[in-house]
């Protein structure tokens, strides 16, 4: 596994799992939440909203604090453009980035060729089907098939293009270690602790749940950013897993 320290200081190498979600729509709120988290207990996750409104000064705020950042824009496009983002992600020196594996295999294995051309290698995953989605929205996309099973074929896909792990729920862990490689990563959204609120999530489970699936990392979000103690919600988790 790559453990190349982003921010050129110490390498992190946290044995917590956990990868806090920064939904935020600016970098000021992103990093008051990020100050109240510790870099030993959890890496932290940039997405679509945040970068979109931040850009790269956020990751580079979240480096100096000493996160680990996972990018997560989920590129989607040509081969080329595809890759040509994923590039520009390697030289943000994050530590994971993302495509959605229904891009296809020429689209990964571009973006895998242009990672292997930086200095700093970021690991690169596939999406496969979105932890919100379930078997009607598959369907209304015209895709007649259990999520499941979409989930494992895409799986497959993205370790033949040579891509590091895929993001799934963690419900279909059990059915990648089966078909992929042990070192295939595994990055599961929709973690819900016991009585927390589900929102749009659909194929979930909790955080022990998750650990005992036997899951790379786990991506949580809303539980732990809108807990009236943020810092006590992540802690709570990172303690239940030791545990
Ligand atoms: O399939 C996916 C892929 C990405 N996500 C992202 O994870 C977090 C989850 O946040 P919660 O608040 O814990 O629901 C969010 O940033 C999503 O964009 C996902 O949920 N499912």
């Amino acid at each position: 596994m790559n453990t190349q320290s982003p921010s050129g200081q110490s390498p992190l190498q946290s044995p917590s799992p956990v990868i806090v979600a920064l939904d935020y729509p600016n970098k000021e709120q992103a990093l008051a939440m990020a100050q109240q988290l510790d870099p030993a207990q959890c890496r932290v996750k940039v997405g679509k909203e945040l970068f979109t409104a931040s850009g790269p000064l956020v990751v580079d705020a979240l480096h100096q604090l000493g996160f680990d950042v996972f990018l997560d824009l989920k590129f989607h496009d040509i081969p080329n453009t595809c890759a040509k983002a994923v590039g520009a992600a390697a030289e943000l020196g994050v530590w994971m980035t993302n495509v959605h594996a229904s891009g296809g295999r020429r689209m990964m294995e571009a973006a895998r060729n242009e990672i292997a051309k930086k200095n700093h290698q970021p690991l690169l995953i596939g999406v496969t089907v979105l932890t919100s989605m379930e078997q009607q929205d598959l369907a209304d996309i015209g895709l007649n098939v259990d999520p499941q099973l979409q989930v494992k074929r895409l799986a497959q896909l993205t370790e033949q293009s040579g891509l590091d792990g895929v993001v799934c729920s963690a419900q279909e862990v059990g059915l990648i270690r089966e078909t992929c490689s042990a070192e295939f990563l595994t990055v599961t959204p929709g973690i819900r602790p016991a009585g927390a609120e589900q929102g749009d999530q659909r194929r979930i489970l909790t955080p022990e749940q998750a650990q005992q699936a036997g899951v790379s990392y786990m991506v949580i979000g809303r539980p732990i950013t809108q807990a009236a103690e943020p810092a006590l919600a992540c802690q709570r988790i990172v303690e239940s897993l030791r545990g």
